[in-house]
């Protein structure tokens, strides 16, 4: 019953998200190219926009609105215990319902990822291609390391006085003060977020948007791929099957298939195929063209939640200073104040813990300042969102609200912990199946990383200067951890296995390695193993977790991915 869309294209990228959206862009400079971009969800809107109405998104269809598969002994706080693991669905992907925060990853990152036996990924590589994408106007920044001409824009968001006292703080422990995203590796600063003239800029707002008239790019939204056409013979991707209104088509590459559908769905695209795990595809009678370990190989950056503090200064985000006539005149008219933060985050500080055993400036974990709490929006949206369950609300957040209180998340950024994803039926409507494995490293480093950071914090309130602001932490106990002595090791292990939440930064579902690399799916030029005309370009592909939130590592890959088509192709234009 498929319909034959009638069109040859000379390239098919599927996914319109934080890295689809910059190759489409990119390839199509060519002009002698026709691309499709097929997408599956719609074009952003005027909540999706403003960026403190974040934490609305969750709750509408720019979310897939996946939960990972219950854990024992983890996330006893959530409804169920089950964890939400967002996706954004739409032009722009995860980054049009992503906090904006912009991180790219240290320098130790990507001279390892190139170390693992993939050549141009290293450091020196991959940075052009950050600074090309730029638009930056940072007022701190360390312009050596940014870009002022790309599309993406880079800015300071709104921010309250808790920034400086967090700074000032981390400074008398000995941080300083750095552009986290120059070549320093450990020290703190205020947020750079992707917002642009006071709005949300999504890699499709920055990347297809001032390109979208080019007649040699066609954009389909709410055009669901649900496999890659590939010849079983010569084991060549020849086009995309997708679907539009119940109705199934085909389109035709004749150059190539770029999977950039993110690192749940390529991966799931790819198992579809027949490209993936030989048993578990048989098992679901789909023809195995090559046996990969597609899905394995999932690595997170975790996030706990539980760092709630209050201080009687007037230096925190509070609900009165969102509803007001001036914030909302402000926010339409002169697209300043509070709604244009980064959904509440402010600054960020790279430390390296007691736990760590690396020589270097390597950190390992980030402190990230949430201007307000949980509480802020009294329990309505954000720990809604978040799937928090009443009782732990109750007890850690429900007593700030009202007043001035601000949150530090701790987040892990070397976790050894792997999970994996697999296909939970050969119907592409089905969600996979995904696994977090969280806290599941033999050495059960990744939950003493997570204490180690805990007691930092601890030094932290001890500081001169969060004394001068009477800021204390709240130290209810969390539901379900009451039979541990309050503040011992085994009181916070108990207290993060139950409020940890993933900080949607999945990756390595199709991990990019040598051909030696058992769990390999795509080499360094992202080519598929053992198929032709099959790239995968996104989150899926970075082989391990980075110390990043993931959205410009994302508009990287996609960056650099369109060098190396464009590259590949540069003899056989035609
Ligand atoms: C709530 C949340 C907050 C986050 N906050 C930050 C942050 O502040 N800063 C940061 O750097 N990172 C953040 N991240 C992570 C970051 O945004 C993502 O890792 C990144 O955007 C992923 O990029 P990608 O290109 O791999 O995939 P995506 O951007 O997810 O793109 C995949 C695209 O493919 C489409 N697609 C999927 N399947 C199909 C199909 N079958 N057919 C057609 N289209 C399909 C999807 O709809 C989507 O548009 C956050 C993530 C979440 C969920």
């Amino acid at each position: 019953n498929t319909i034959d869309s009638g069109n040859d294209y000379d390239f098919i990228i599927v996914g319109a998200g934080s890295a689809g959206s910059v190759i489409a862009s990119r390839l199509s400079e060519n002009l002698i190219w026709k691309i499709l971009l097929l997408e599956a969800g719609d074009e952003g809107n005027l909540i999706s926009s403003i960026p403190t109405a974040v934490s609305l998104l969750p709750f509408t269809k720019y979310n897939w609105g996946h939960f990972m598969e219950v854990q024992p002994n983890l996330a006893q706080s959530y409804n169920d215990n089950r964890m939400p693991w967002h996706k954004g669905r739409g032009l722009g992907g995860t980054s049009l319902i992503n906090y904006m925060i912009y991180t790219r990853g240290n320098r130790f990152n990507y001279d390892q990822w190139a170390a693992q036996g993939n050549p141009g990924w290293s450091y020196a590589d991959v940075l052009p291609y950050f600074i090309k994408s730029e638009n930056c106007s940072v007022k701190n920044a360390d312009y050596a390391f940014h870009g002022v001409d790309g599309y993406l824009g880079i800015s300071e968001p709104f921010q309250t006085k808790i920034t400086d006292v967090f700074l000032k703080g981390l400074h008398e422990l000995g941080l300083p003060f750095i552009d986290y995203n120059s070549n320093k590796t450990l020290g703190a600063s205020p947020i750079q977020a992707n917002i642009f003239q006071g709005r949300r800029h999504t890699s499709a707002d920055a990347f297809l948007k001032p390109v979208k008239h080019r007649f040699n790019l066609h954009i389909k939204t709410r055009a669901f791929a649900r496999k890659v056409l590939i010849d079983e013979k010569t084991k060549h991707a020849f086009g995309v099957e997708y679907e539009v209104s119940g109705k199934i088509f085909k389109a035709m590459a004749r150059k190539e298939v770029i999977l950039s559908a993110g690192v749940i769905n390529s991966p799931q695209l790819l198992m579809l195929s027949g490209i993936g795990p030989k048993q578990e595809l048989g098992q679901l009678g789909i023809s195995v063209l090559k046996d990969l370990q597609v899905g394995r190989n999932l690595q997170d950056n975790l996030a706990f939640l539980g760092l709630n503090f209050v201080t009687p200064e007037d230096v925190t985000l509070r609900f009165s200073k969102f509803v007001n006539l001036v914030s909302i005149y402000e926010v339409f008219e002169s697209r300043t104040g509070p709604w244009v933060g980064a959904g509440g985050a402010q600054a960020i500080a790279y430390i390296k813990t007691d736990e760590s055993e690396e020589l270097g400036p390597v950190p390992d974990m980030e402190l990230l300042l949430i201007g307000g709490s949980l509480s802020t929006d009294y329990g309505l949206i954000l720990r809604t969102g978040m799937n928090i369950r009443d009782d732990v609300y109750n007890s850690l957040f429900a007593p700030t609200e009202g007043k001035n209180s601000f949150m530090i998340f701790l987040s892990h950024l070397t976790p050894k912990s792997k999970g994996y994803i697999k296909l939970r039926s050969a119907d592409p409507h089905d969600y996979p199946l995904m696994y977090g494995n969280y806290f599941t490293d033999p050495g059960n480093k990744d939950i003493n990383t997570f204490l180690a950071a805990v007691r930092y914090v601890q030094k932290l309130i001890q500081t001169e200067t969060f004394k001068k602001f009477k800021i204390t932490l709240i130290d209810n106990p969390v539901p379900g951890c009451t039979h541990h002595q309050y503040d011992s090791d085994d009181y916070w292990r108990c207290f993060l296995r139950s409020l940890i939440q993933t900080f949607n930064h999945q990756v390595g579902t199709a991990k990019m390695g040598p051909k030696n690399d058992p769990d390999a799916v795509v080499n360094h030029k992202l080519e598929v193993y053992g198929v032709k005309g099959l790239r995968v370009a996104d989150c899926s592909v970075i082989p391990f977790a980075l110390s990043a939130h993931t959205n410009a590592p994302a508009m990287m890959v996609g960056e650099k991915a369109a060098d190396i088509i464009k590259n590949a192709w540069k003899d056989n234009l035609w």
